[in-house]
């Protein structure tokens, strides 16, 4: 079931067009990426959804609602996390939560959720003085505390190290398979890789890419390297006549062979018809971080 669907957005500020011609749409129960490089145009897409900003052009429906002008409705339904600033230093964590949760007619239980966000032990505790980790915790508690249907998380995990990166990712896990919807705004290709179901590229105001991330990895042909030492002669004309191969260069004794398609297994095919047994198999797979690259014009 499609919980937001976006066609033909339009947003100017100015005489300037940030948003042009944006569609996309997110199922329910899924964690969608809005992924692309700095001045995108993702936070203002998130906006329109949000009904912070209202489009020039285009339609947009969250939850069936239109967010520019059923803005109080939406509401109900959805959560935001708030951005640093938004939040007072003196105020305390649990003060925040019971305030949060006080702008909904049915909130979570804040013991509940600062149980599950790791944050029982700061429940008195200023919000000024948490670590950045705490923080970036509370602002996705308290983007649930209303129980939502759909989540929009921004930038869920700047500032954090590596282990609590791995614990957020796994903690937003838990959000949408509690059948939330989770909408993740990022710029970072392992967190989308790891987290979400499907995203969209946004460049330049466009979405130049949608889908899997293993689908926008596929559609962009990025290339895959192996590499390896052939222990007998080998015939490179063979390797360059295999039809997914598109490069094949020897340096020193290694052979590294690239393309885009089924070329490990073309290859390794090859060396085995010709009984050729090598070393140092090395096969380089394409990330979503190659694709992202060639896709977005290298502007990562
Ligand atoms: N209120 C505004 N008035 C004028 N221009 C704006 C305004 N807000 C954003 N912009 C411009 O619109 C473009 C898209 O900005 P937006 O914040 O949506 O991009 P983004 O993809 O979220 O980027 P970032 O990752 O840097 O936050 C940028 O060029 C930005 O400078």
């Amino acid at each position: 079931m499609t919980i937001i669907s976006v066609e033909d957005l339009t947003k100017r500020y100015g005489d300037r067009t940030v948003l042009d011609g944006v569609s996309f749409s997110v199922r329910q129960g899924e964690i969608f990426g809005l992924l692309g490089p700095n001045g995108a145009g993702k936070t203002t897409t998130v906006e329109c959804l949000e009904g912070m900003r209202t489009p020039d052009a285009g339609t947009v429906r969250v939850l069936g609602l239109d967010p520019a002008r059923q803005t109080r409705r939406l509401r109900r339904s959805v959560g935001i996390q708030l951005q640093e600033s938004q939040l007072q230093d003196a105020l305390r964590v649990g003060e925040a939560l019971e305030l949060y949760a006080s702008f909904h007619p049915r909130p979570r239980d804040t013991g509940e959720l600062l149980e599950q966000w790791g944050l029982a032990g700061q429940r008195r505790t200023r919000f000024g003085r948490l670590s950045g980790g705490q923080k970036q915790r509370l602002f996705i508690a308290l983007a649930l505390v209303g129980d939502p249907e759909v989540v929009f998380l921004d930038e869920l995990t700047t500032g954090l190290d590596p282990q609590g990166r791995r614990e957020t990712w796994d903690l937003v896990r838990d959000v949408r398979d509690s059948g939330v919807t989770v909408v993740l705004v990022s710029h970072l290709m392992d967190e989308v890789t790891a987290l979400c179901d499907r995203a969209a590229v946004l460049d330049g105001g466009r979405i130049v890419a949608e889908g899997t991330p293993a689908d926008l990895v596929a559609a962009t042909g990025t290339p895959v390297t192996v590499s390896f030492r052939p222990t007998a002669p080998l015939d490179l004309d063979l390797l360059a006549a295999l039809p997914s191969v598109e490069r094949v260069v020897s340096t020193g004794g290694t052979v590294e062979v690239s393309g885009a398609g089924p070329v490990v297994d073309e290859v390794t095919a090859t060396l085995a018809r010709g009984g050729i047994v090598v070393a140092g198999l090395r096969i380089r797979e394409r990330t979503l971080d190659d694709a992202y690259v060639r896709i977005t014009g290298g502007d990562a």
